[in-house]
């Protein structure tokens, strides 16, 4: 496209010159003078541009291949918005598979020519066969000519073209084979001279119809992430690099995984799954930000086994914390620490901070953050205050909606007698989608949606049984407790007096 701008100042003096002249050499320049002329003639101009008449122009895009060229983009995007506008006349072009595309792209035959309407104004693309000399320039000599009424040119040159770019372009990233990527660890990719991350395609197929979740909270989910992925100009126009943070928490198995699949799936996004541990230092953290594409999602899972962030709590633990959760807590921080003995990885809070909403932010656009944990109160305030992680989610216990939309997924079932109870037990229980789910997939051939919600509510039972079996043990404890206290105070007193 540059070289179009380039040359037009000087093609188009000639051509109006050409123009004035057209009628006088036709009429008095002998036939083999003038086809030596205009074959000359061609070999300037003719790479870009021709004149058919006095009133229409034609601009040519050579394929440019050969020659250590590397392949003309533009080319690409003109022929990805070809094939988006002829899908009526698909029958008649030529279907060729793209690399990397998970779709057919439909290519115009030789000498094919389309009809484009833009702003009221009709233009023709056609695909052109050149000559000899023209292989020296683009592989096969072959290009799109497009032609258009002189009288357009600005609108058509100005316009037009950067809107065919512009769809393209996107045409090609929706059409794209996704990735997930993850970050190869500094010396795997120093000594393999790899880089920075390593890619697979990406075939999850979580949505959020198979989401098990409150509907309305699914809803505005949604709602967020199209306005997200609509914003580009808001975002410019507030000076905002184009990227929002999603803090996902909750226990385990509740479908944080499965939502940042259901989130990639819905924008159509790479993912980039960035293992922190592996990462060697700020530099490299913030490098392998750089190295991340527009329309992705960079996630950090567990983002509080990552780093040790808790030792940057300012908040201090409230008193009626529940003890066994506590000792959970500890139980995974030493685990935690036995962990981070073995692979250090220097990045530290402010590294983190900065690689997240530093000046690199703004250096790429479109981007999703997700950070998940299980613990959000061991996180530092500073890494997930709004701003930073804009948008917190609570993925919390399967109740009965999101049950309904696990039956619905793994048994094809929409009712069932026993949904009542299981509605009860699950307001009395807390088990994650992930157990429901477990129980809810069929373990053999014979076992019908009826068996499986059998096994889930025996499961269901089990586990109020097991709670009420634990406050039992709890209210026992404290009653002991207080008998114990009570115990002291009295023989404290007995000693003041
Ligand atoms: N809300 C959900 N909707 C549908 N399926 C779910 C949901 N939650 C869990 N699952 C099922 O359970 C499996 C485990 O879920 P997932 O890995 O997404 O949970 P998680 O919250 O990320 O767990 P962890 O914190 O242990 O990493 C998934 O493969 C999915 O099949």
């Amino acid at each position: 496209m540059l070289e179009v701008g380039a040359i037009w100042g000087f093609t188009s003096t000639t051509m109006a010159s050409l123009m004035f002249l057209w009628p006088m050499y036709k009429q008095f320049v002998p036939y083999q003078v003038r086809h030596y002329l205009e074959k000359t003639l061609q070999k300037y101009l003719d790479k870009f541009f021709m004149i058919k008449d006095s009133n229409n122009v034609c601009i040519r895009f050579p394929e440019y291949t050969g020659k250590g060229l590397s392949r003309s983009r533009s080319y690409d995007e003109i022929r990805n918005y070809l094939s988006s506008i002829s899908t009526a006349r698909a029958k008649r072009l030529k279907a060729k598979e793209s690399e990397n595309s998970k779709s057919l792209v439909l290519c115009l035959d030789d000498n094919e020519a389309l009809k484009d309407v833009f702003q009221g104004v009709k233009v023709i693309w056609s695909s052109t066969v050149g000559t000899k000399e023209d292989r020296s320039v683009s592989n096969e000599g072959r290009y799109w000519t497009l032609s258009f009424d002189n009288k357009h040119r600005d609108m058509i040159t100005k316009t037009y073209l950067d809107h065919v770019l512009r769809e393209g372009k996107e045409i090609a990233l929706k059409n794209r084979e996704r990735k997930l990527y993850t970050n190869n660890s500094g010396s795997e990719y120093s000594s393999w001279r790899e880089g920075l991350w390593s890619n697979v395609p990406f075939n999850h197929h979580a949505s959020f119809e198979t989401l098990g979740m409150d509907l309305d909270k699914k809803e505005e989910i949604k709602k967020d992430l199209l306005k997200f992925s609509k914003e580009k100009d808001y975002y410019r126009k507030v000076a905002k690099p184009w990227k929002r943070g999603y803090l996902l928490f909750g226990p385990p198995g509740t479908g944080k995984s499965t939502m940042i699949s259901a989130m990639a799936n819905f924008l159509e996004y790479d993912v980039y799954d960035l293992e922190l541990t592996t990462v060697k230092d700020n530099s490299e953290l913030k490098k392998l930000m750089l190295d991340t594409k527009g329309k992705s999602i960079v996630v950090i899972e567990d983002i509080d086994c990552s780093l040790d962030l808790t030792r940057h709590r300012k908040k201090k633990k409230e008193e009626d914390e529940d003890e066994e959760e506590e000792e959970k807590k500890k139980e995974v921080e030493k685990l935690l620490k036995k962990e981070r003995g073995h692979k250090e990885s220097k990045v530290t809070l402010s590294g983190l901070l900065n690689a997240v909403d530093g000046l690199w932010s703004a250096c790429s656009d479109e981007k999703i953050i997700v950070f998940t944990t299980n613990f959000v109160d061991n996180l530092d305030p500073a890494l997930i205050r709004r701003g930073r992680m804009e948008y917190h989610i609570e993925m919390s216990y399967c109740r009965f909606e999101a049950f309904k939309v696990l039956a619905k997924n793994y048994l094809e079932n929409e009712s069932h007698d026993l949904y009542g109870e299981i509605g009860r037990l699950l307001e009395e229980v807390d088990v994650s989608p992930a157990d429901v789910a477990e129980n809810l997939m069929p373990k053999s051939d014979e076992d019908d949606a009826d068996i499986c919600f059998r096994r889930l509510v025996k499961s269901l039972e089990e586990e109020k049984k097991k709670k009420i079996e634990k406050e039992a043990r709890k209210n026992k404890k404290k009653a002991e407790d207080n008998v114990k206290q009570e115990k002291q105070n009295k023989v404290k007193g007995m000693v003041t007096k």
